[in-house]
């Protein structure tokens, strides 16, 4: 190396010098390296310090959500339980709720079982107290009725119709404070009636319906009731009881009136209205509602041992629905009008009568009831002067005269309380002889005409109707220990007719 080394040698010299550039050019890299390496290692310091503090920041975040997180635990975890309880005890319950359900039920049923049984006892103790207070009920009616009798007397006045001519007097005149007073005038004196009720011209049919319904619903609880129409002719007997098409009497409001009552009964009560219609004329019966016109009927006692009297043949219609009722009266109305020439005349010389029996069964109690509504349109009272009736007009104004009076005489010993009962002395009574004894209610409706011309007969049916109303009122006591001696049967239909009364009933 010696040997071919010459530090002269310019070649040596260029190197040494290019190596010396090299050496300061290394010396100023190295330099910048460093000092590259110091910025490095200072931007490294700063970012990891920003690192950290991040960290740090994030970490108390961190942390912060930790101990939100473990307060939220900690107020959960009660809840939880709560929760888990709630849970185990529901589940517990859904997997017990068959067998409670099934033991409910049966518990249930028990119970209403228990409660049924004891409702039913209460069912019947009340039924016993309901049949038992119906009984007092019944009882305190009746002693009412006796007590104030049982035959009821009303007045009704005639509109004067149109065509009437007569005096423009007021021979008819009401007193405005007491509905029950009529006064009759004429030029003379001044005559007072006293009746139950009276209905003054003006009345409407509702009006007159209104006052009677009670008694004529009182044959569904079963009683026999009778009601009738008396006057002269063309007082408005007809009126009062048919009434017209448009405007129907008590016979076509009764009926709807029962059969509706009864209907709303239902299905407590099975009840039957069956309805017959007779005419009797010349003491004869006729059947309204049959086929045959001309047979006549008979009155009979009844082969049932009852005691009870039956007409063999009459008809009777059973009332089924509201049209039923205008085919009875379309039908009987029918047959009155073709067996006469003029049926105004024959009508006002026969007795029209319309008979509702109305029977009903308890379907709970088995208690029966029977009822029976007697609807009776008289022939017409007047007096018929015995020197100018002859022949057949004679022998018909016999036969009124007769049955109005037995009607009369039967009333009378019926409220004199008498021990006989003329029944017999008349078709018309004898027939309604059941009707009008015992417990049974009557009403007479006095018809009487405005007319002056009228006002002689109109004072004697007043005259008529005042005597029925002030009979003196026997004692019923003495009326059962008259029975007891002088009749071994407490009925008066069998008893003889030995009554006769002296009062002058038709003058
Ligand atoms: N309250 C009244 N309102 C209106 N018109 C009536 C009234 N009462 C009766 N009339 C009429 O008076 C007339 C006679 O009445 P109705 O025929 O009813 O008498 P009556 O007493 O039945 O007679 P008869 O004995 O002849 O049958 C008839 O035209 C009737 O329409």
């Amino acid at each position: 190396y010696q040997h071919w080394y010459n530090p002269t040698h310019p070649l040596v010299v260029d190197c040494g010098g290019t190596i010396l550039v090299y050496e300061g050019e290394m010396e100023r890299a190295q330099g910048q390296l460093e000092a590259e390496m110091q910025n490095l290692e200072e931007e490294k310091n700063r970012v990891i310090e920003e690192a950290f503090i991040r960290a740090e920041s994030e970490m108390k975040a961190v942390h912060d959500n930790l101990a939100g997180v473990r307060m939220n635990l900690l107020t959960l975890q009660p809840a939880l339980r709560t929760l888990t309880c709630d849970y185990n005890c529901l589940k517990r319950q859904v997997q017990d709720f068959p067998f409670m359900l099934e033991k409910a039920i049966t518990e249930a049923k028990q119970e209403i079982c228990q409660v049924i049984g004891e409702v039913s006892s209460a069912n019947q103790e009340l039924l016993r107290k309901y049949k038992r207070e119906m009984n007092l009920r019944k009882k305190c009616h009746n002693e009412l009725v006796r007590m104030k009798g049982n035959i009821r007397v009303f007045c009704r006045v005639r509109p004067v119709c149109r065509g009437e001519h007569d005096s423009a007097e007021n021979m008819v005149s009401f007193d405005p404070d007491d509905d029950a007073l009529l006064y009759l005038s004429n030029k003379v004196k001044l005559m007072t009636f006293e009746l139950d009720k009276v209905f003054h011209p003006q009345a409407t049919q509702e009006e007159v319906f209104q006052e009677v319904q009670s008694l004529v619903t009182s044959c569904i609880d079963g009683f026999n009731v009778c009601i009738f129409a008396y006057g002269q002719t063309g007082s408005g007997k007809t009126y009062t009881m048919e009434g017209v098409a448009k405007d129907p009497g008590i016979n076509q409001r009764a009926l709807r009136l029962l059969f509706s009552e009864v209907t709303e009964k239902a299905p407590d009560w099975d009840f039957k209205i069956t309805v017959s219609m007779v005419e009797i004329y010349n003491e004869t019966l006729r059947n309204l509602l049959g086929d045959n016109q001309g047979e006549k009927l008979d009155i009979k006692m009844n082969p049932d041992g009852s005691g009870h009297l039956y007409v063999p043949g009459l008809t009777e219609f059973t009332v089924q629905s509201p049209e039923d009722i205008n085919r009875v009266f379309e039908l009987g109305h029918m047959n009155r009008a073709t067996a006469c020439t003029n049926l105004n005349e024959h009508s006002s010389r026969s007795h029209a009568l319309l008979i509702i029996t109305v029977a009903g069964v308890n379907s709970s109690t088995g208690h029966r009831t029977q009822g029976k509504l007697n609807l009776v349109d008289l022939a017409g009272s007047e007096r018929i002067a015995k020197s100018g009736a002859e022949g057949s007009r004679l022998r018909e104004a016999q036969c009124i005269n007769k049955s109005l009076s037995a009607l009369g005489d039967v009333i009378n010993a019926l409220r004199s309380r008498h021990s006989h009962v003329p029944f017999r002395n008349s078709r018309l009574t004898y027939l309604l002889s059941d009707s009008l004894s015992g417990d049974s209610k009557t009403l007479m409706m006095v018809q009487v005409s405005p007319l002056v011309s009228n006002m002689s007969e109109s004072v004697c049916s007043l005259k008529f109707a005042q005597r029925v109303r002030t009979i003196e009122l026997g004692n019923a006591t003495r009326r059962q220990w008259e029975n007891s001696s002088t009749s071994s049967s407490p009925t008066h239909d069998s008893a003889e007719v030995t009554y006769n009364t002296h009062a002058p009933w038709r003058e």
